[in-house]
């Protein structure tokens, strides 16, 4: 198990040398601004000068998450279209094998991360995101965030047509990605409510939701799961995410995203890693224990004094922050207690 930094929307020399002054080896990219995707996905060419760019900076490139919402959402809504999607979402993965990218994170919720305030109050005026089902009727706050869909949903999805979908995904990507030795690994639906938001059902908001995940990639090599601690800390505090461990094992969790929110749905706000639902060290040994080898990274984290807002603002000058400085700094810190152990 390694810290990463992670979640990075934009890479250059900024988030590179606060990468190595935190004293990190490795990198993972959040659909960053450094590729196009513009012909629907991306090539070969620019993902292998990217992995050595990283890589001439002194950090590993261990993985890319979420293709643009516009190469995607026709996936995830079964709409006419969605098989050409496919293709380049194929084309996508062979590209990254060959290029030497390894993981490729996916999420399915088609009306994005739903979020009713984006900043609110947290520790000492720590600017933090929260949700309340009850003020969901108003809108996203996040809508016009980079990976929101342009598009609305304009016939409601149900929960069986979006495990119809995500199944019809799986059997089209997942021979292709094992030759191409990539593992996808899906993002639990975020807030993991179980209405709709924005008219599409969300079906990856339990547990037991994600166990189903897994067994619906029939044991391929090529999936995992993208544990996000805090989503699964929305579902139901740290025995959720405990029970997520179990029920999967190490091995079929590819990476983890490290947040934490005060709170589970259908009323939560994001917070400092420390003060929320989970205590980071045992859920931390847990993974340990359970055989998890795989990657952390920091996720999104609070504005401090003098911090920008980092889903407004997705520049690197707005993500390298003193919010992610203490995240980070705090999981290394546990990272070596347990080391110590
Ligand atoms: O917990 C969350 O919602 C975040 O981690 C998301 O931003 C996530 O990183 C992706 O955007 C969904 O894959």
């Amino acid at each position: 198990m390694r810290l990463t930094l992670g979640h990075i929307d934009e890479y250059d020399e900024r988030t590179a040398t606060f990468a190595r002054q935190l004293g990190l080896g490795s990198v993972q990219l959040h659909n960053p601004t450094n590729l196009s995707g513009t012909d629907g996905y991306w090539g070969e060419a620019e993902l292998r000068a990217l992995r050595e760019r990283c890589e001439s900076d002194g950090l590993r490139l261990e993985g890319l998450e979420n293709v643009p919402a516009a190469n995607f959402w026709r996936i995830q809504r079964g709409l006419p279209g969605r098989d050409e999607q496919l293709d380049n979402y194929r084309r996508t993965v062979v590209n990254m094998g060959r290029a030497g990218i390894p993981v490729l994170g996916y999420h399915f919720i088609t009306t994005y991360v739903w979020r009713t305030r984006l900043r609110a109050a947290g520790r000492g005026g720590a600017l933090v995101t929260a949700f309340d089902l009850a003020d969901a009727g108003r809108g996203n706050a996040l809508a016009a965030y980079k990976l929101t869909p342009d598009e609305p949903v304009t016939e409601p999805i149900t929960a069986e047509q979006m495990w119809a979908h995500h199944r019809y995904f799986l059997d089209a990507v997942l021979p292709v990605a094992e030759e191409a030795g990539v593992r996808l690994a899906l993002h639990p639906d975020d807030p993991p409510v179980d209405v709709p938001l924005g008219g599409a059902a969300r079906i990856f908001t339990s547990p037991a939701a994600l166990a189903e995940a897994a067994r619906q990639a029939g044991g391929s090599p090529a999936w995992g799961l993208d544990l996000c601690v805090g989503t699964v800390s929305e579902m139901g505090g740290e025995p959720a995410v405990l029970e997520v461990v179990d029920r999967l094992g190490g091995d079929r969790i590819s990476y983890v995203h490290f947040r934490d929110v005060r709170g589970t749905v259908p009323r939560f706000a994001e917070c400092f890693l420390g003060e929320g639902n989970i205590s980071p060290p045992r859920v931390l040994r847990h993974l340990r224990d359970a055989g998890f080898t795989g990657f952390v990274i920091d996720d999104h984290v609070p504005a401090m004094v003098g911090d920008r807002d980092t889903w407004a603002d997705t520049s690197s000058e707005a993500y390298v922050s003193r919010g992610r400085a203490h995240a980070l700094g705090y999981l290394q810190g546990v990272l070596a207690a347990l080391d110590a152990d």
